[in-house]
């Protein structure tokens, strides 16, 4: 469905994006993630055709962005990180304004809008969008990019900043798009969000991909199941065997190499020292996106 090859975005001399490709399946859920600035919008606009790409091609449904941007629009929903709304209208009037854009016929617009506000237990009462509560404005923009019934849905944070129910809404939401057989890609800060709802999950860091795959994927590449053994000893000067840390009093290594902690425990004992304690840990795919991301996990 679509298709990404060699992406690379400049702004001026700064390189926001590069090199990135992925391929997205027909119906599938893609999940881009990465810190601030890792460059996560910056490829949702161009797959939404709002930028142009420095370099690189993007291809839907077999149609090119630089060539069919008008074609490849009609058949996309683009949710912006944040969606300057209507302020005065109400929600149904905004929907109308846009169906109207899209050339709908008005009894189809008035049915989908009728729909979709069901759908999303968007009961507005009337009220101008600017007197709506947070979550329920994410959800008229949200609305508003299912308006033309599109096969491809590029979703720029779509719960990120809600309250919790809203955001498990708007989660469960997302989810019922794919059985609808929507196409969707999106970015998220949650992990736990990306990996219950995605088929596929980029990691992006400095504009690059880190890797990408199934959570499965990512979690036997980069998941390895580490051993943590805290231990105390008069002094480890001569100790070598491990990065080590030193921890209320104590000391502390992570590894995943078992063999370090045999011989660690070795070492120990023969300085009269005492092993606190050994665990192993699974991490979950937070922790192995907060160690790609360099931050040292475990030792506390
Ligand atoms: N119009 C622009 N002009 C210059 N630099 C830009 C522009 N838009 C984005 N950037 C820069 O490109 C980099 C990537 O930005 P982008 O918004 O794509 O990151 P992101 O991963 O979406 O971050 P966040 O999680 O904070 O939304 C950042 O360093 C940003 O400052």
């Amino acid at each position: 469905m679509i298709e990404v090859n060699g992406l690379r975005k400049e702004y001026g001399d700064f390189v926001a994006v590069e090199n990135l490709s992925f391929f997205i399946g027909r119906g599938e859920i893609f999940g881009i993630v990465g810190p601030n600035g890792a460059g996560k919008t910056t490829t949702l606009k161009m797959l939404g055709g709002l930028i142009r790409p420095s370099k690189g091609s993007i291809t839907m449904k077999g149609l090119e962005m630089s060539r069919d941007p008008v074609r490849i629009k009609s058949f996309l929903g683009f949710l912006p990180e944040e969606s300057p709304l209507y302020e005065g209208m109400s929600v149904d009037d905004y929907l109308m304004f846009f169906a109207e854009l899209y050339d709908i016929d008005k009894s189809v617009a008035r049915k989908r809008i009728s729909d979709l506000l069901f759908d999303l237990s968007l009961n507005a009462d009337g009220k101008k969008i600017g007197d709506l509560s947070k979550g329920m404005k994410r959800k008229v923009a949200i609305a508003r990019s299912l308006i033309n019934d599109p096969d491809v849905l590029i979703y720029d944070e779509p719960a990120s900043g809600l309250d919790p129910m809203t955001s498990r809404y708007i989660t469960d939401y997302v989810r019922s798009l794919k059985k609808a057989g929507k196409t969707i890609v999106f970015t998220a800060h949650n992990l736990y969000q990306v990996e219950s709802l995605c088929d596929n999950i980029l990691i992006m860091k400095d504009g690059r991909e880190v890797i990408q795959g199934t959570a499965d994927l990512i979690r036997e590449e980069y998941g390895k199941i580490q051993y943590r053994l805290e231990f105390r000893v008069d002094s480890t000067e001569e100790y070598d065997l491990a990065d080590i840390k030193q921890l209320n009093g104590g000391y502390v290594i992570v590894t995943d190499d078992i063999n370090v902690v045999n011989n660690t425990t070795k070492w120990v004992a023969s300085r009269g020292g005492d092993i606190v304690e050994m665990r192993t840990i699974v991490p979950s795919l937070e922790d192995i996106f907060l160690s790609i991301m360099g931050i040292e996990l475990f030792v506390d």
